[in-house]
């Protein structure tokens, strides 16, 4: 049984794309970042925590097949993150720092089960045009910056800004299938990684 522990329509909407049969329940739980932190590491606890605070609410009911699922995306452009948007204000000051160059969009993933904690990280190099103020102006007002990280969703009307990335197009979107399915199979069977960690990771 897997409980995807996140509110996130697209993580939803990926899973069943990849076949999977999940219940969700979404986690609620403090995102700032704490002193030190790197943003591979930042993403990878918020993964676990929402994880794990499904899983603690389930502890009368733990089965051997459970696995709770937990995932957080967040946007890396020059060491600083992006998470999602206060306002509208914010989301130009996203959006504008964004244009013309290039960032990376880091997914940590995170699965419980009886086997113990397993998490990952997805690293996407996302290479973004220059912004036209009237299609900015468009943007801020269509509220498609307002619940994503960064304040853009590839998946959208943003995809014009994008010319090309390098790395898993899902893991921008908020999960990284093909990693996700291969934490999965671990946190099932409790075996090893079947590919080695992102080299790139190295220097987030
Ligand atoms: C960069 C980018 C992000 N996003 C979304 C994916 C995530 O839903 C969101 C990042 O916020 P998250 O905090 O990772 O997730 P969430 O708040 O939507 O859901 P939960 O915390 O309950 O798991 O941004 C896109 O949809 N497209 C994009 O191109």
């Amino acid at each position: 049984m897997l409980i995807l522990a996140s509110s996130s329509p697209r993580r939803s909407q990926l899973l069943q794309l990849a076949g999977l049969d999940f219940t969700v329940e979404a986690a609620d739980i403090d995102e700032r970042t704490q002193p030190g932190e790197t943003p591979a590491t930042y993403v990878q606890r918020l993964a676990l925590e929402k994880a794990q605070a499904i899983w603690d609410l389930r502890r009368q009911d733990i089965s051997e097949d459970l696995i709770v699922l937990g995932a957080d995306t967040t946007v890396v452009c020059d060491g600083t993150i992006l998470g999602k948007p206060a306002n509208v204000a914010d989301a130009r000051r996203m959006l504008e720092m964004l244009a013309g160059r290039t960032h990376q969009v880091l997914t940590g993933i995170a699965a419980v089960s009886i086997r113990g904690l397993f998490s990952n990280v997805e690293i996407t190099q996302v290479f973004f045009d220059l912004i036209d103020e009237e299609e900015m102006v468009h943007y801020l007002a269509s509220g498609e910056a307002m619940d994503k990280a960064g304040a853009y969703g590839i998946q959208g009307y943003a995809a014009r800004w994008i010319p090309r990335i390098e790395g898993c197009f899902f893991n921008v979107m908020g999960l990284p299938i093909s990693r996700t399915l291969e934490l999965l199979a671990k946190a099932r069977e409790g075996r090893s990684e079947a590919r080695p960690p992102e080299s790139r990771l190295a220097a987030l």
